[in-house]
């Protein structure tokens, strides 16, 4: 378990991170989300114990991140913003070094290397020295460090960043596969990432919590939420779409022609826009619910409309 008890952090006259307090379980993949500078990076330094805050405290499994620190990190991986250091290293003597550098040695560093190379694929690259990995095997290897000692918890700051999507694919099914019972906390800000590993949200702006909850109540928050759009090669009327109960407003989408209904609060449009389109014969080629669309809540509650 993770607890954060009123965290702060000031930069001089700065206030990157005020006054955050939440608790993480076992089992929950965290994604951490927030704009450019809103204090995402700095937050994760103090929950790993690599900057030290002005106020607060971070517990990991029990253990005080500024007062039991090398317990602390015993249990915590962790996936630094941008490449491993050491770029002159090979692939296996990098991962031999942390190996070391965490206490092991002989058959168990051996094995433990070995581990890692065969669950983050690595094998093709372990002779080439890091500077010359492309991104995609940077930040394999920067998750093979993270996780060689089994942590409980793992700390991964913007982990899929500059990958290309199939390379984004993968590290995303390797996440998925550690997360189980451990605690996994990403920074990112790709909300298609939230989506599809985060089981809980935590917003902020301007280094406050504004959001704590899950990627399905967040998307709820959309405007979007259950609005029906209409793809069809017919010009449809307009006019009867938007008089259908609960519809709010009607959006043309000019890149593909399709028709968006926005509903009212709560509403549910779909049965009525499909009574609609059989009274009426007309041919459409998709009728898509929208379960919702991150980007736009994003938008709104980082820039401190309600949402
Ligand atoms: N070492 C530092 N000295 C002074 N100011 C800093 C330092 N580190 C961060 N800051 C400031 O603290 C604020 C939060 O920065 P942080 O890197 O935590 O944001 P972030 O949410 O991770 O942003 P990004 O998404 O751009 O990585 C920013 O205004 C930044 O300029």
């Amino acid at each position: 378990m993770i607890e954060v008890s009123k965290l702060s952090k000031h930069f001089s006259e700065h206030l990157a991170v005020n006054n955050l307090s939440f608790t993480i379980q076992p089992g929950e993949v965290i994604g951490f989300l927030g704009p450019n500078g809103a204090g995402k990076s700095t937050t994760m330094k103090m929950l790993t114990g690599f900057l030290a805050p002005s106020a607060g405290s971070v517990k990991i499994h029990g253990f005080d991140i500024a007062k039991q620190r090398i317990s602390a990190q015993r249990v915590l991986g962790y996936l630094p913003e941008g490449a491993p250091c050491y770029g002159e290293m090979t692939v296996l003597d990098f991962l031999l070094f942390i190996g070391k550098v965490r206490g092991y040695h002989g058959k168990e560093l051996q094995e433990r290397v070995k581990r890692v190379i065969d669950l983050l694929e690595l094998g093709r690259v372990i002779g080439q020295s890091i500077d010359t990995l492309s991104k995609g095997f940077n930040r394999r290897v920067g998750l093979a460090q993270a996780v060689m000692h089994e942590p409980k918890v793992l700390i991964l700051d913007e982990p899929t960043d500059g990958l290309d999507p199939n390379q984004k694919h993968q590290v995303r099914q390797l996440i998925k596969a550690l997360a189980k019972d451990r605690i996994v906390i990403i920074s990112t800000h790709i909300l298609e990432e939230v989506s599809a590993l985060c089981t809980r949200v935590l917003l902020i702006a301007h280094g406050e919590l504004i959001v704590d909850e899950t990627p399905h109540q967040l998307s709820q928050r959309s405007k979007y939420h259950q609005a029906v759009t209409l793809y069809s090669e017919d010009a449809l009327d307009q006019a009867a779409l938007k008089a259908l109960p609960g519809v709010q407003s009607l959006e043309e989408n000019s890149r593909d022609g399709s028709l968006t209904l926005i509903p009212e609060p709560g509403a549910v449009l779909f049965p009525v826009v499909n009574a609609l389109i059989q009274q009426r014969g007309w041919q459409v080629q998709e009728v898509a619910v929208e379960s919702g669309r991150l980007d736009e809540v994003f938008r709104r509650l980082t820039r401190g409309e309600s949402a």
